[in-house]
Formats: C-alpha cells, sequence, structure tokens
C-alpha cells in the first residue's frame, strides 16, 4: 500500500512557491512520499498596507498556523525572518535547513553601487533595519540618498527601478537567489554595512507537535549550526523586546582556526530610521551545543545592547 502524500502548505507569491518547491523535493527524496503543494492566501499577502503599519510580527504565517492546526496540512515552510519569535506549543519547528547567504543587496539603475548612488538618489525600503543603516552609512560618507518605503513582492519591488521611479531597491539576496534574479545584483551589501534580519536567508520548517513521525523524518533536513546561530540571532530580538518590524540587525556566524571551529560570534544592531544613532555590538562564545546556550548568547548580547541605550532605538512599535 502507498502512503497518502504529504500536503505542503505554501503562500502563493513566486518566493514561497520556489522555497516550497525546494523543500518539497528533498522531503520526497528523503521519505520517499509524494509531496502535494496546498496554496493559503495570508493576511500579508492581501493587505496593501505598509508593514510597520500592520505590525509586521506573524502576518504571514498566522493563516499557514491555522492551516498546520486544522489538519488542513502536513508541514509548512516559512521565511525564518518572518516568523514570531516566541514558538507556540502545538507546532514544531521540525527543520531550519542550511542557510542561504544573508546579505542584503542593492538593485539600482545602471549598475551603481550603493557608494556611487549620486546625491539626492531615491533607494526603497519599507525596512526600518534597512533605512536605519543605510542612513548611517550615508551620513558618515557624505552620501545624499533619500529612503522611501515601499512595500510588495520582489517583482513589484524591482519594478520601481526598471520604471524609473526610484535609483535603487534593497532586497535580500537570499530571495533573489530562490527566484532566480540574483544577477539583477549592483552590489551586495557587506554585514559591517547593512546588518541583515535575525533569521534571514534560512527557512523554517513547522508540522504539528503531535506528528511526531513526522517531525522526526523532516529533522533530517536540519542543519545544526544554522539553527544554533538563528537561535542566538533570535532570541537577542526578543531580549530586545523587538518584533520583525523594529530597525534590529543580528547575524551569528562561527569563527574558525583553519578547519577546526573555535566560536560562535553574534553581532548586533539596533538604530534610528534616520541614522543619527546606531548601538552596534558583538560577543563571541563557545559554539551552542544546546538550545538553551544559544539562547543566553543573544540574552548575552541584548543586555549589553539595553546598557548601551538600544531600548529607545526600538520607536514607538517596540512589539
Ligand atoms: N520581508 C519579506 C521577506 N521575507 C523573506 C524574504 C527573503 C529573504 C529570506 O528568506 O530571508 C523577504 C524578502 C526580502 O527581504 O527581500
Amino acid at each position: 500500500m502507498t502512503e497518502r502524500a504529504l500536503r505542503l502548505g505554501t503562500r502563493r507569491s513566486k518566493l514561497a512557491m520556489a522555497q516550497s518547491g525546494q523543500v518539497a523535493e528533498t522531503v520526497r527524496r528523503l521519505t520517499g512520499r509524494p509531496v502535494e503543494l496546498v496554496e493559503i492566501t495570508t493576511y500579508g499577502d492581501t493587505s496593501r498596507e505598509h508593514l510597520a503599519q500592520i505590525g509586521g510580527t506573524g502576518v504571514f504565517v498566522t493563516a499557514l498556523r491555522d492551516a498546520l492546526l486544522g489538519g488542513e496540512v502536513d508541514f509548512a515552510v516559512h521565511s525564518l525572518k518572518d516568523l514570531p519569535t516566541t514558538q507556540p506549543d502545538d507546532l514544531a519547528l521540525a527543520a531550519v535547513p542550511q542557510r542561504e547567504d544573508p546579505r542584503d543587496v542593492l538593485i539600482a539603475r545602471d549598475g551603481m553601487t550603493f557608494p556611487e548612488l549620486p546625491s539626492g538618489a531615491r533607494v526603497g525600503t519599507g525596512s526600518p533595519r534597512r533605512m536605519a543603516q543605510l542612513n548611517a552609512y550615508a551620513r558618515n560618507h557624505g552620501l545624499a540618498i533619500e529612503t522611501v518605503p515601499i512595500r510588495g513582492n520582489i517583482d513589484t519591488r524591482i519594478g520601481f527601478v526598471h520604471k524609473g521611479e526610484l535609483d535603487a531597491v534593497v532586497l535580500a539576496a537570499a530571495g533573489l537567489h530562490r527566484v532566480g534574479r540574483i544577477d539583477e545584483v549592483t552590489d551586495f551589501l557587506s554585514v559591517d554595512t547593512v546588518l541583515p534580519a535575525p533569521g534571514q536567508g534560512a527557512l523554517a520548517i513547522e508540522c504539528a507537535a503531535s506528528n511526531a513521525s513526522l517531525t522526526a523524518a523532516l529533522a533530517e533536513l536540519d542543519d545544526p549550526y544554522t539553527r544554533a546561530a538563528v537561535t542566538a540571532e533570535r532570541s537577542l530580538l526578543a531580549a530586545l523586546e523587538a518584533g520583525c518590524s523594529a530597525p534590529v540587525g543580528a547575524l551569528a556566524d562561527l569563527l574558525a582556526d583553519g578547519q577546526i571551529v573555535k566560536e560562535m560570534r553574534l553581532r548586533g544592531v539596533v538604530g534610528a530610521t534616520d541614522g543619527s544613532t546606531l548601538v552596534q555590538l558583538s560577543t563571541t562564545g563557545p559554539v551552542p551545543e544546546t538550545h538553551d546556550q544559544a539562547l543566553a548568547l543573544g540574552r548575552e548580547l541584548a543586555a549589553e545592547m539595553l546598557a548601551k541605550g538600544a531600548a529607545g532605538l526600538m520607536g514607538e512599535r517596540a512589539l
């Protein structure tokens, strides 16, 4: 007897379909079971309000989670950076696969890099985190750019540049890789200039916590280093009491001596969106071996950032 297909709940955007399709293929290979995509519409896809106004946290994930809990689908793939930092008890974060390039990138007219943008250049991004860091860099390097709030899917955002409405837009490299548009990047922004969102470039695979056999099967896709890194990054975000629309960047990476992994470094930033102030710190510690150790690394850095005034930069929407 053949087992029934596993149902993978996915949003309908090109990015969601691309990442769900890639995960579906891996799950088919690992389990030998057919996987069927089930399309779900989320509030984040239909709302035309700015993310900062609808309060970003969870807008893309709620409908998928409802479908999981309602038994309409068996598992779901999220962009990890869109997931709220608290994990519901009834849902298992079954796998965090190896992360894609975590950097932010620029797509500018005429192939320009960020430092080449002319005075008065209009740079589109709806992210307070990107605004804060781009404006801080501009202030420190005598660039006069204007950040313009935009939202929309990847095609829409790149379209603002092609139509001549903006000089440049800032996007995540990972999303562009997944939809096959990475070749259009004109500048890969160093993480020293723009620290990515906590969890950026990583995926989260969720299923009902009660489904122990599926949780175990999906765990095959987990990358322990990526999981430790994003756990530390998200712990920092949670300890700052910030949500995914707050001006907070975080990135954990491994420090190696030759081939031997020595430590995990966690960098964090929070800033005023006009770039007038940035609190930017980093800490290093032993590579976390447990979930609690990864959480502790994030909390430690958050405490140092709060001591340097981070709370005052979280804006009105601290949640
Ligand atoms: N905020 C929307 C969003 N959520 C996930 C990605 C793709 C990058 C990723 O998977 O981290 C994007 C687009 C972007 O920021 O350019």
